[in-house]
This record gives C-alpha cells, sequence and structure tokens, in this order.
C-alpha cells in the first residue's frame, strides 16, 4: 500500500450528506482526494441492493480519478463490488481471516484508539492504522473518548513506521499538528461531506497535507 493515499482520506455514507452522496464524491474527487472509503452505517443506512448499487457506483467514480476505493466492515459487500480493500473496527472481521479469503492485493485498514490495539492490527499484518478519535465528533455516535494530539504522537512512537491515518473531529485547521505528530494523512467524513463546496474544501486539504508533509 502506498502511504500518500492516506493522505486526504475522505469517508462518506449516505446519511453524511443532505445532497446526492454521488455528486458529494465526484466533487470531493475533483478536489484531489487521495482515498475514499464508503461508510454505510447508523440511521436510514442503505441496505441489499440499494447499498450494492451505490457501492458500485461510488467505486467507478473513484477508479474515473484513479483513487482506491474501501468499504467500511461490510466484507461481503467489498468482494462483490471488487473493491480494493476493506477498513474494520476492533469488533469486525480480524485480519487473518480476511487475509486467508480475500484478494491477496486488498489494502486492509484497522480502528486503533490506543497503543496496545494499534500495536495488535500492526502484528496482525495491517496496511494502515485509523487512529483517533483526535477530537470530538458528532458523526459516529458511538465515538470513544478523543485522544487528541498526544494520544496519536504516542501511538506513532508504538508503531514504527506503520502508515496511520488521524480521524475524528478533523477541520483544515489541525491538519498541521496532527502531521507534526506522526500521521501520514487525515481522514474526513463530515468537513467535506456537510461542506458547501466539497471541492474547494478537499482542495484546501490537499494543498495543507502536501505541504505539512513536505516538513516530515
Ligand atoms: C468513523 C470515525 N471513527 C472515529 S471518529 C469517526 C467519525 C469522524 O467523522 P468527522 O470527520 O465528521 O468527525
Ligand atoms: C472507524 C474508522 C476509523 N478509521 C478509519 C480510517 F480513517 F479509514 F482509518 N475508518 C473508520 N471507519
Ligand atoms: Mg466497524
Amino acid at each position: 500500500m502506498n502511504r500518500s493515499w492516506l493522505r486526504v482520506y475522505f469517508i462518506m455514507g449516505s446519511n453524511n450528506t443532505t445532497r446526492n452522496p454521488l455528486e458529494v464524491l465526484e466533487e470531493a474527487l475533483q478536489g484531489g482526494i487521495t482515498m475514499f472509503q464508503f461508510r454505510e452505517k447508523g440511521k436510514n443506512a442503505y441496505t441489499g441492493d440499494m447499498k450494492l448499487d451505490l457501492a458500485q457506483k461510488m467505486k467507478q467514480l473513484c477508479h474515473q480519478y484513479n483513487v482506491p476505493f474501501i468499504v467500511n466492515d461490510d466484507v461481503d459487500l467489498a468482494i462483490a463490488v471488487n473493491a480494493d480493500g476493506i477498513h474494520v473496527g476492533q469488533d469486525d472481521a480480524k485480519v487473518d481471516v480476511i487475509k486467508r479469503t480475500c484478494p491477496s492485493d486488498w489494502i486492509i485498514g484497522v480502528s486503533a484508539t490506543n497503543k496496545d490495539e494499534a500495536i495488535q492490527a500492526m502484528e496482525d499484518g495491517a496496511d494502515y492504522i485509523g487512529v483517533g478519535p483526535i477530537y470530538s465528533t458528532k458523526t459516529k455516535s458511538d465515538a470513544k473518548k478523543p485522544i487528541d494530539i498526544i494520544g496519536l504522537a504516542y501511538i506513532r512512537q508504538a508503531v514504527g513506521d506503520l502508515p496511520i491515518v488521524a480521524i475524528g473531529g478533523i477541520g483544515m485547521t489541525n491538519v498541521f499538528p496532527i502531521i507534526k505528530a506522526g500521521a501520514d494523512g487525515v481522514s474526513i467524513i463530515s468537513a467535506i461531506s456537510n461542506a458547501n463546496n466539497p471541492r474547494s474544501v478537499a482542495q484546501v486539504f490537499d494543498a495543507y497535507t502536501s505541504y505539512a508533509v513536505s516538513f516530515r
């Protein structure tokens, strides 16, 4: 996996926007997001054929812009649409099972909120870890207590150069401290999905993260 894919990692499901999610995704792609995760869960989340159809259309869009398409949690859906990878939480499918049953070139991401989870994910063979929530967020109802910049720095120090993307309450003003603390990129839901102009917000994240990473 190329760690630069983590630089501006947009995540969205149909209930993270009041607009047509495909339009929002296309604008974010035009703005320069570097990876996308389809995370369809929570209130009014699509299921069955609607979820499958949206996933297929989102993957098609991402591949038009040469951006990897990742599915959250749902391994069967990821296989059905031939996704580029999967992201799982601590209570989802285990990495070793995924590695045995899924395409060998898949990008496998794991959520981690503390050092132990991060080290376990690394030992299990995760390609990257999603570390957070860094700041408070309303987007994930069961998010754990924010770990802040210091928690991110502590995890970076524990996992060596394992690719890390930070997540949770991230806006463009937080980019520098997060990259400085050791993240390879930022993962964003509402700052882009709820933006008046997702394209220009993605463009700013692209510029700020590129500049911040160049200092590292
Ligand atoms: C999925 C997830 N995992 C930890 S916080 C979070 C939600 C992040 O959403 P936002 O970028 O809108 O704070
Ligand atoms: C709960 C999550 C935590 N991190 C990430 C990512 F940013 F992709 F690493 N995605 C999630 N769905
Ligand atoms: Mg999960």
